[in-house]
């Protein structure tokens, strides 16, 4: 792992130096795609400790747990967007600020996603399930990047015992790359590439080596 400049992934953009956190895949090309839409994606965590996920109940990733989001609805930025989507799936309004981008392409699919990331540390409300997302808190374990890695910086203590681990294996399959970064708050950007099977064909994530 170096802080050497990187070559980012076609569609990808960062003016500030990156450490490069997990790739795979480079035997496929990454997918060409004509044209692009924003989503917005957010997460409220607590203390470093917990995290609040929606379980998505209709529509694009049904089934899977992720952050809250959707839609860049037009005339609104991605933040407002983050914000009234936040507030439509899950009850509640935070001070959300963007942590990463993200770009998702499947083969065969000629628009692809562009996600804005956001996060808050605080929120005021009451979480409440919507008809879209089933809304739960789980614990991050500390064992999410190993213990020397560069981008630990972050004590997320001990695992919770009341609350589930996060169940990576019912999210999107890029998360667990970059979950980790958003966690030990460094500003991340990624691209992963999808097969027709819904399948990571090719991937690549990486953060800023200091922490926001
Ligand atoms: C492909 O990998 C993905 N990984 C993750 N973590 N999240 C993803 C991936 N692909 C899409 N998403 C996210 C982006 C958005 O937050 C949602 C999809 O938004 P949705 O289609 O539900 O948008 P809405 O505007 O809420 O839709 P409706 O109101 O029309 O239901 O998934």
């Amino acid at each position: 792992m170096s802080q050497q400049t990187l070559v980012l992934p076609p569609g990808l953009a960062h003016d500030r130096p990156l450490v490069e956190a997990a790739s795979g895949g480079a035997e496929n090309e990454w997918v060409k795609y004509d044209k692009v839409k924003q989503y917005t994606n957010a997460f409220v965590i607590l203390d470093d400790k917990k995290v609040l996920l929606g379980l998505k109940k209709r529509g694009i990733g049904m089934g899977l747990w992720n952050g809250f989001g959707g839609k860049v609805d037009p005339g609104e930025t991605p933040e407002q967007a983050a914000v009234r989507e936040l507030q439509e799936e899950a009850g509640i309004t935070a001070p959300l600020q963007q942590c990463g981008t993200l770009l998702f392409v499947v083969d065969g699919v000629d628009t692809a996603f562009d996600i804005s990331v956001f996060n808050a540390y605080e929120y005021t409300g009451t979480v409440t399930e919507s008809e879209e997302m089933r809304p739960e808190w789980f614990s991050i374990q500390k064992s999410m990047l190993p213990p020397h890695h560069p981008l630990t910086t972050i004590d997320h203590g001990e695992a919770s015992e009341t609350l589930p681990p996060i169940p990576l294996q019912t999210m999107w399959a890029d998360d667990e790359f970059w979950l980790p970064l958003m966690f030990a708050r460094r500003y991340f950007v990624g691209r992963a590439d999808f097969g027709a099977d819904n399948k990571m064909r090719r991937w690549w994530f990486a953060a800023e080596p200091t922490p926001a």
